[in-house]
């Protein structure tokens, strides 16, 4: 059997207490593979296989070793055991079996071996034998260097398995095979290590720490500052930084795509790149651009960002941040365009999940003053807010009642600080004060609207009336629109045929009226979603 198999040859050693005299018999004529490392002694050979049976002695396996490696027959040699990479070296004595030394070695030992190597680093070495007994280990240590450095270069490249036990490759295209186990196992080594990042090839993967590390620090933007990928630890500055430098250099547009399930940490990364962008352009200063950059978030997580089962900050739209330079390499301005916002959650949101941030914060936050003039409710008034606490009320009218509540608030909010944040923030990005006004009466209405209810018209037609016209003219107040032209565009809508303009009525079906009050919102002078 060649070394190959090695771990079948030692699982029929397990068995040969309890064998036939057959098995045993065939035991002792199976050949095994002895792999002798000859370090000095041959240089250029990393091993030599040596076949070898049950009962062959190391005198017999060294013989065979001074033949192949055309060794120096005048001299005297011995087969060391080791244990363990760079460990203990046992002499074996030249009638010891280097076989049945092996057959006691760890199972894994043996199995692991995938054609080239030990997984455990146990092994034979040849040694020379010095005349007065000693063992000559004469240049061995270099050596042993240049063996371990092309045995890591092979395990790099794939040509010898992971040793157990060593760390894992910081970029995953070193590991020897490319499976989902060995992959996710490489990533878990390295989180317990607290290293959160690692490359495959030029892509980096983030592994969600949920707790700071301090890792992005101005150190760290320094350390990153012009360095090769790979060169160093992985690291999102070290993305960010090879992305600047090819820019600057290529002189050709850079782009860098974050992809991950929801609250895997794109956003957090997304801030850590801006960050160091901005910060290798002005040099590690904290720079106005970066302000006003990150500054415009607070607006954007507001408007585009709600609690929802996976994060209690969850973005619901895609952004495309274009960061763009002067040919001298310093930040000259940004431009955020969003795509494919979560319109649908402005009417409707799951269990357990919230609306858009900004309305929690309006409520929570508004003055006396404001409030009036917006004419704003309590969060639990609102359709748009609490229909998932009404369902679970009924539907688990007894123990539901406390997470009822619980859905307009999340631990650790401070609602009214958000909104004094908010507008900070948009005064900051250059919302003018009557805008600012303009958006929160918007919002307002938004909520109003929601509470509209619908009938039949009369029993017999199917077309619609609204059951409280009492919230007609607050959202008409609030829109700047004429109640009158508000209530037809609540319950009518106008499609073109050829050459004629027709208005039919709205029927009954609560779930189209949603749909036709969020195209209402997203038509309206200063629509919602042109805003945000
Ligand atoms: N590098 C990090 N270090 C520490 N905490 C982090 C890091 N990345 C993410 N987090 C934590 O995870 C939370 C969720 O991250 P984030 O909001 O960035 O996820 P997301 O992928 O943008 O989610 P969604 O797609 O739902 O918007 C953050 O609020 C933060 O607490």
């Amino acid at each position: 059997m060649s070394l190959q198999d090695g771990g079948c040859g030692y699982a029929g050693s397990a068995n040969m207490a309890t064998a036939s005299g057959s098995m045993r018999r065939r035991l002792e004529d199976q050949e095994f593979t002895l792999r002798v490392y000859p370090g000095a002694l041959a240089e250029g050979t990393i091993y030599c296989p040596v076949g070898a049976r049950k009962n062959t002695t190391a005198a017999e396996a060294i013989e065979c070793l001074i033949e192949r490696l055309r060794l120096e027959r005048t001299k005297c040699y011995v087969l060391a055991e080791v244990k363990e990479f760079g460990g203990e070296e046992w002499i074996l004595n030249p009638g010891d079996c280097p076989v049945q030394r092996m057959m006691l070695w760890p199972r894994n030992a043996l199995e692991n071996r995938s054609g080239l190597d030990s997984g455990d680093d146990y092994r034979f070495l040849l040694r020379e034998k010095n005349l007065d007994g000693s063992i000559h280990y004469g240049g061995s240590l270099q050596m042993w260097l240049r063996v371990t450095e092309e045995r890591r270069r092979m395990v790099e490249r794939g040509f010898l398995p992971q040793p157990a036990g060593s760390d894992p490759p910081s970029d995953l295209c070193a590991l020897p095979e490319l499976t989902e186990r060995a992959i996710l196992e490489s990533l878990r080594a390295r989180f317990r290590q607290e290293k959160i990042y690692t490359y495959v090839g030029s892509i980096l993967i983030v592994i969600n720490p949920f707790q700071f590390l301090p890792i992005y620090n101005p150190k760290y933007v320094k350390l990153y500052d012009n360095h090769a990928l790979g060169k160093l630890e992985p690291h999102i500055y070290a993305v960010a930084d090879v992305a600047y430098h090819a820019m600057l250099q290529r002189r050709k547009n850079q782009c860098i795509v974050i992809s991950g399930e929801s609250g895997s940490g794109k956003t957090q990364s997304t801030n850590f790149l801006i960050h160091h962008l901005t910060a290798l352009s002005q040099k590690g200063f904290a720079s106005g651009v970066e302000q006003i950059i990150l500054g415009a978030g607070p607006v954007l997580e507001a408007f585009g960002n709600a609690k929802t089962a996976h994060n209690n900050n969850s973005s619901r739209f895609g952004k495309f941040i274009q960061v763009n330079y002067q040919e001298s390499g310093t930040v000259r301005g940004a431009y955020v365009e969003k795509y494919l916002l979560e319109k649908s959650r402005l009417v409707y949101q799951e269990h357990n999940e919230r609306n858009y941030h900004v309305f929690y914060y309006l409520l929570a936050g508004a003055s006396e003053e404001e409030r009036k003039s917006f004419h704003l409710l309590k969060p639990e008034e609102y359709h748009y807010l609490n229909q998932m606490t009404k369902k679970s009320h009924k539907l688990h009218w007894d123990n539901y009642y406390e997470s009822e509540l619980d859905c307009f608030t999340v631990e650790g909010e401070d609602l009214k600080h958000d909104f004094e944040r908010l507008q900070l923030a948009m005064e900051m990005v250059g919302f003018l004060p009557t805008t600012r006004k303009q958006i929160f009466s918007l919002l307002s209405a938004i909520l109003h609207l929601g509470n509209i209810r619908y009938k039949k018209k009369t029993y017999r037609e199917d077309s619609i009336d609204i059951c409280n016209p009492e919230v007609l003219p607050i959202v008409s107040e609030l829109l700047e629109v004429k109640e009158e032209m508000l209530l037809d565009a609540l319950t009518t809508r106008k499609t073109m045929t050829v050459g004629e303009r027709l208005i039919v009525p709205y029927k009954l079906a609560e779930e189209i009226l949603h749909k036709y009050r969020l195209t209402l919102l997203d038509t309206t002078p200063c629509g919602f979603y042109k805003i945000v």
